[in-house]
């Protein structure tokens, strides 16, 4: 039997997961690490933290399935996209990486339309300067810390940063390289014209490769640290989302997922490249080579729950702690004793601005429609229900682009909610399917793994393999009538606040001494 191992480096921690070649888990291990937030909108991690989590949850999957590591085939890297990471001539990391959901950037995005040409920008990276991408990222450090930025040897993504400690390779591939901004999407390599139009040096950037296949080995150092074999082959892998995505089993038209990790995404497939001419969608490509995707991405999905958690779920974590079980579980006990639609109660999942629909660094959180008739029970639910409403703005407009929607499949951590699974059904009123494995990003990763060592012979074929459907949940009537009335409302508050949020923006720069 072959052994493929798959890596996310995800935005609340590492998940390490091997499984078998016919899509059995065989054994996973986790380590969560922190968010730095310096100052409102901005978010850091420290690759320190990701390859130390990568380590030791290697080790912890090795000790607990007692697979022998030659058996493991072949490794597939994944992780959250857009982060920037910066290192020097010696290969030591420059500061702590500035993430995905970082919003410090939009003098920077203006600044890169200014340069390269809006249309020009749109027609070579297929998508618009956003505060999320990491070609901003990079210009802010040009813009406010000229002595770091001229130290810069190489520029690389989260789990690039981790192929690089793996195997001593500078390389990364083509779906999470779509994220920065960098790259010809079209053509599916890094555009000369964008680099040198922004002062970047061309030499920074890493190898770009197709997602399966091998971009390096396990080297003798990292094999010591980790107890892999030395020289196991490590493929390209995928930015999180286009590798979840293969571990759904979106690699062919009609079948869409969405997944509430940290952030929020609704992903469809596309043979073609087909892009949003409002830019409220990303356009990039998959990680089945050749091909690409289009996604809808909502800043604080898992985020917003996870916010709730940490400042308001301290009785559910005290007995979760108490009970052995996670603190979600009981919060979604809690969520479900209030009623579809939560009375009114409306909350807008604005904690990190948002990307789908309105591109907006400066959009906050809201709970809309609070009265003292709500309690615990209405906000959890309100914040599930904000997060669903946010996800259908995503899938409209991919609906909008002729794409084809016949199957939605859950994902993500929220995906592991049988509740906030039906708030979906009934916010989209679709059937909302489960596969076997709920491993998302590390599985796809690994099944890019075997593709590239010919455990399998192509992405599809992998997916045939090892992918089966285990459930579905129906809408339920009387539930979509209620939240296709409150989607209405929910749309109409960001407009209603819109002016609000800037001038609060404006305020709070003033405070802090930068207007
Ligand atoms: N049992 C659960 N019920 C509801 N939400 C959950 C549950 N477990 C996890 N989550 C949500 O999933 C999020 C984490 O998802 P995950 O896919 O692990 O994130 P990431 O890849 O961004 O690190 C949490 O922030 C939380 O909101
Ligand atoms: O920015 C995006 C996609 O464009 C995010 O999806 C990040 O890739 C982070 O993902 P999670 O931590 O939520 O999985």
């Amino acid at each position: 039997m072959a052994y493929l191992l798959g890596i996310d480096i995800g935005t609340s921690g590492t998940k390490t997961a091997l499984f078998d070649e016919l899509g059995n888990t065989v054994a996973s291990a986790t380590q969560e690490y922190p968010l730095y937030q310096p100052q409102i909108g901005w978010a850091e991690q420290e690759p320190e933290d990701w390859w130390n989590a990568a380590v030791e949850t290697i080790k912890q999957v090795l000790s607990k399935s007692s697979v022998d590591p030659s058996d493991i085939k072949g490794i597939g890297l994944t992780g959250q996209m857009h982060g920037m990471v910066l290192l020097d001539k010696e290969g030591k990391v420059l500061r702590p990486a500035i993430i995905w959901c970082d919003q410090r950037t939009q003098e920077e995005c203006d600044q890169i339309t200014e340069i390269i040409g809006k249309d020009r920008l749109i027609e070579i990276t297929a998508n618009p300067a956003l505060t999320g991408f990491t070609a901003s990222k990079v210009m802010w450090v040009k813009n406010h810390q000229p002595e770091i930025f001229e130290k810069i040897n190489k520029i690389l993504l989260p789990k690039d940063y981790i192929r690089y400690r793996l195997t001593g390779e500078f390389a990364t591939e083509v779906s999470d390289a779509s994220g920065m901004q960098f790259l010809d999407v079209p053509r599916r390599t890094w555009s000369r014209e964008i680099v040198d139009k922004l002062g970047i040096d061309y030499e920074w950037l890493p190898a770009v490769y197709e997602s399966p296949e091998v971009s390096g080995k396990v080297s003798q150092q990292a094999a010591q640290l980790t107890g892999l074999l030395p020289g196991t082959p490590v493929v390209g892998g995928g930015g999180d989302q286009a590798a979840g995505a293969v571990g759904n089993g979106i690699v062919k038209p009609g079948v869409i997922s969405s997944t509430i990790g940290t952030s929020g995404v609704v992903f469809a497939y596309m043979d073609q490249v087909k892009i949003d001419p409002k830019g409220r969608v990303h356009t990039f490509c998959h990680a089945v080579p050749n091909t690409w995707h289009v996604m809808g991405v909502t800043q604080g999905a898992g985020l917003s729950l996870q916010w709730m958690r940490n400042n308001f779920g301290g009785m559910e974590r005290e007995l979760a702690k108490f009970m052995g079980i996670d603190p979600y579980v009981l919060m979604d006990a809690e969520a479900e004793k209030a009623v579809p639609g939560c009375q009114g109660l409306i909350y807008l999942p604005y904690l990190m601005g948002e990307r789908t629909p309105h591109l907006d660094p400066y959009a906050k959180g809201v709970f809309f429609g609070l009265s003292a008739k709500h309690g615990r029970s209405e906000m959890i639910r309100a914040v599930m229900e904000g997060v669903a409403y946010s996800l259908r703005d995503c899938l409209e407009i991919i609906k909008e682009m002729g794409v084809q929607v016949s199957e939605v499949r859950a994902s993500g951590g929220g995906g592991k909610s049988k509740l906030w699974r039906q708030i979906q059904a009934d916010v989209f009123n679709s059937p909302i399917t489960t596969i076997n494995s709920t491993e998302g990003p590390a599985f796809g990763a690994a099944l890019l793994a075997g593709v590239g060592t010919g455990v399998y012979g192509s992405v599809p074929e992998a997916c045939e393999a090892a992918i089966k459907r285990v459930g579905v949940q129906q809408p339920i009537e009387s539930n979509v009538r209620v939240y296709d009335k409150y989607y209405e409302v929910y749309k109409g508050l960001y407009y209603a606040l819109k002016d609000s949020y800037l001038k609060v923006a404006q305020i709070e720069r003033e405070l802090s001494g930068q207007a």
